[in-house]
C-alpha cells in the first residue's frame, strides 16, 4: 500500500514564506506543445535554494519536499518555458524529471483515488503539506492515463502557495476548455452511454481547474443539432467545446449544428459547392465513443478508450480535421467527417435497418444477405484531383461504358472549355467509397483509406467496378484484415484517387439509383440529381493530439525509478 502522509503523522515546521501575491498571479498562459522533442533540463536556473522563491513575475518557482518515502526533492517550475523539473537531491549522480505544464491536468492538496490511471470518485482526501500533482502521459502506443506525484512541502502555507499559484496557472491556459457542453444520447450504443460518462469522463472534468460543463441528455434524434442552433448567441459563443457521448450519428448531429450556424452567423452560402469560403466553428469537438461503431473517435485517438478521449478534452489539445460537404441540386444536404460509401455498403446498411431489433450482429446478417443480392449500379463519378495526388486517372483509369454523355459532351465542347471536375468514368460500380478520415472501424480495424490522414486536405475516392462475388468477398475480407493500405499493395489496378471535389450521379433506367452510407446514416440516392461532395480542409477542430508526435513512457521505469517522484 502507498504510504501516504496522514494529518497525524504529520507535524508542521515553522518557516517564514512569501504569501501568494497579486503580482505573482499569472496572465494568460501560453503552452509551447513541443511533443516529441527531448526536454532539455531546468536545473542550471537554480543552484541553491532553501525554500519556496519566486524569482521574478514570470521567472522560476522553487521548492524543497520530501517525496512520501521522505527522501528531498526539489521542485523547480520555470513560468517562462512552462516546464517543471523535479530533482533529486543530497545524491552523487543527478537524477531529475521533466513536465511540461500542457501535461498538469491538476494539483490537488489532497488525494484522488486512481485505478489504472483513471480517478475514481471525485471525493478529495486531504491531507496537510502534501500536494498532488496529476499529470498525464501516453501510457502505451494508444492509451492516455493520469499518474500521481505526492510531494511533501515543509509548512503547510508553502504548500497552499504552490496549490493556489499553480492552479491559477493552469486555469489560465488558453487551450484548455473552460466551457463546454456533453450532449449524452442515452440509447446509443448498448444504453450505456451515460453511466460511461459518470465513470469514465466526469471524473477527469471535474478535477481540471477552471472547467465548467453543463449535460444534456438528447431525447429525440436531431435534439442535439437543434439545440445548437436555437441556443442563445451570448451562450454560444462563450462555449468552447462541444462533447458527444454517443456513437457517430451523435456526433454527426453536433457537427452540423455548429457548421451550419457558424455559417448562418457569418453570412456565407452553405449550399454552394464551389464555396471555399466555409468559417471554422469557434468552438472544438471531443467524442467520446459510447456508440456501436466509433469510428471518428477510433480514427482521431487510434482507439475509443473513454478515458484517453477525456483526457485529451482536459488538457485541451488540439488537431484539425478535414470535413465534406454533400449536395444536391445547389442545397447542402449532409455534412461528413468520417466516410462516405456507395454500392455494397450502402444497401447494407438499408438493409441493416429492417433488423435493428437483432443489434450489431444485424450488420453480418445485412452483410450476408447483400452478398448474396450482389447489387450493382451503373453510373458516372467525376472528380478533380487534389494537387498532391501524382497519379494520372487518364492513363490508369479504364475505358468508360458507351454510350457515355460525359465523353460525348466533352467531344462536342471545345478543349479550352472549363469543366466542373477535371476526370470522370462511367462504370458499373460494386463501390463507390470516399473517406474524409482513414476510418478505422471495428470492422476494419486497420483503416479502410489507404493514405489519407485526418487533416490531410484530401479525400480518397476509391471506385472498384462489377466484380463477381467472390472477388468482393475477397475485397471486404482483406480490407478488413489487412486495412485499405495492403488492399491497394495487393491490387495495383484498384482506382484511388486523392481528390477535393467529385460527384456521382445513377444512369437512369435501373430498378433502383441505389443508397449512400454517410457516417452510418442512410442517404437515398436519386435519379434526378446527382450528389456533389467538396472538401473543406481542416475546417474543424477535436480535442485530440496527432499520436504519432508523442512517445508512448517506457514500461521499464522500475529499473530506473529513484524515488516515488522520479521514475522515469
Ligand atoms: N434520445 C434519442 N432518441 C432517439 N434517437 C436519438 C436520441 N439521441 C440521438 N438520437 C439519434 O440516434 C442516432 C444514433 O445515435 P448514436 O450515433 O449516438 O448511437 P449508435 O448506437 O452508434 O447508433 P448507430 O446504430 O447509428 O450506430 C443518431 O443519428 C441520433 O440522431
Amino acid at each position: 500500500m502507498k504510504d501516504r502522509p496522514s494529518e497525524e503523522s504529520t507535524s508542521e515546521k515553522s518557516g517564514k514564506v512569501t504569501s501568494a501575491r497579486e503580482s505573482s498571479q499569472p496572465s494568460e498562459v501560453e503552452v509551447l506543445i513541443r511533443d516529441g522533442e527531448a526536454v532539455r533540463g531546468i536545473s542550471h536556473l537554480t543552484q541553491s535554494v532553501e525554500r519556496t522563491r519566486l524569482d521574478t513575475e514570470g521567472g522560476v518557482l522553487v521548492a524543497e519536499v520530501d517525496s512520501l518515502s521522505h527522501k528531498r526533492h526539489r521542485i523547480l517550475f520555470d513560468r517562462n518555458t512552462n516546464l517543471f523539473e523535479f530533482q533529486l537531491i543530497g545524491q552523487e549522480n543527478h537524477h531529475s524529471v521533466v513536465y511540461r505544464l500542457d501535461e498538469l491536468l491538476c494539483v490537488q492538496n489532497g488525494f484522488v483515488k486512481l485505478k489504472g490511471g483513471v480517478p475514481q470518485n471525485n471525493k478529495i482526501n486531504t491531507t496537510i503539506k502534501t500536494l498532488y500533482f496529476y499529470f498525464v502521459y501516453r501510457k502505451n502506443k494508444h492509451l492516455w492515463r493520469v499518474r500521481e506525484i505526492a510531494a511533501i512541502f515543509d509548512t503547510n502555507s508553502e504548500r497552499d502557495y504552490w496549490l493556489n499559484i499553480l492552479t491559477a496557472t493552469l486555469t489560465k491556459i488558453r487551450s484548455r476548455p473552460k466551457n463546454i457542453i456533453v450532449y449524452i444520447n442515452p440509447f446509443g450504443g448498448k444504453g450505456k452511454a451515460k453511466k460511461i460518462f459518470q465513470d469514465n469522463v466526469e471524473p477527469f472534468f471535474r478535477l481540471t481547474p477552471g472547467l465548467k460543463y453543463s449535460v444534456l441528455m438528447t431525447e429525440r434524434a436531431n435534439h442535439a443539432r437543434d439545440h445548437i442552433l436555437e441556443m442563445e448567441a451570448e451562450k454560444w459563443y462563450h462555449l468552447d467545446g462541444l462533447v458527444s457521448v454517443g456513437g457517430d450519428g451523435l456526433f454527426n448531429e453536433l457537427l452540423s449544428g455548429a457548421l451550419l450556424r457558424t455559417q448562418r452567423d457569418a453570412g456565407r452560402d452553405v449550399d454552394n459547392p464551389n464555396s471555399d469560403g466555409l468559417v471554422t466553428p469557434h468552438i472544438r469537438f471531443g467524442i467520446i465513443g459510447a456508440g456501436s461503431a466509433n469510428s471518428i473517435v477510433s480514427t482521431v485517438h487510434e482507439t475509443s478508450d473513454y478515458p484517453t478521449a477525456a483526457v485529451h478534452i482536459a488538457i485541451g489539445s488540439e488537431c484539425n480535421v478535414d470535413v465534406c460537404t454533400v449536395h444536391q441540386a445547389n442545397k447542402l444536404i449532409r455534412i461528413s467527417a468520417n466516410a462516405i460509401s456507395y454500392g455494397w455498403l450502402g444497401d447494407v446498411l438499408r438493409d441493416s435497418e429492417t433488423y435493428r431489433c437483432l443489434g450489431p450482429v444485424r450488420y453480418q446478417w445485412s452483410a450476408l444477405r447483400t452478398t448474396i443480392r450482389h447489387p450493382i449500379y451503373r453510373g458516372t463519378v467525376k472528380f478533380t484531383l487534389s494537387h498532391k495526388d501524382t497519379s494520372d486517372p487518364q492513363t490508369k483509369l479504364p475505358k468508360c461504358i458507351e454510350p457515355c454523355k460525359e465523353c460525348e459532351s466533352r467531344k462536342t465542347q471545345s478543349s479550352d472549355s472549363p469543366h466542373q471536375y477535371d476526370y470522370h468514368w462511367h462504370a458499373e460500380f460494386t463501390h463507390v467509397i470516399c473517406c474524409v478520415i482513414p476510418t478505422v472501424t471495428p470492422f476494419t480495424p486497420h483503416g479502410l483509406a489507404p493514405f489519407t490522414g485526418i487533416g490531410d486536405g484530401t479525400l480518397d475516392l476509391a471506385m472498384v467496378s462489377r466484380v463477381s462475388r467472390c472477388q468482393n468477398i475477397q475485397f471486404m475480407r482483406r480490407a478488413a484484415m489487412y486495412g485499405g493500405k495492403e488492399l491497394y499493395k495487393l491490387d495495383r489496378t484498384l482506382n484511388v484517387y486523392r481528390v477535393i471535389k467529385w460527384s456521382y450521379q445513377p444512369d437512369e433506367g435501373q430498378p433502383d439509383p441505389g443508397t449512400w452510407n454517410l457516417d452510418g446514416e442512410i442517404l437515398e440516392q436519386t435519379f434526378e440529381e446527382p450528389l456533389q461532395f467538396a472538401l473543406h480542409p481542416q475546417l474543424i477542430s477535436f480535442f485530440g493530439r496527432d499520436a504519432a508526435q508523442i512517445k508512448p513512457t517506457k514500461s521499464s521505469f522500475i529499473k530506473k525509478r529513484k524515488s516515488s517522484i522520479i521514475y522515469q
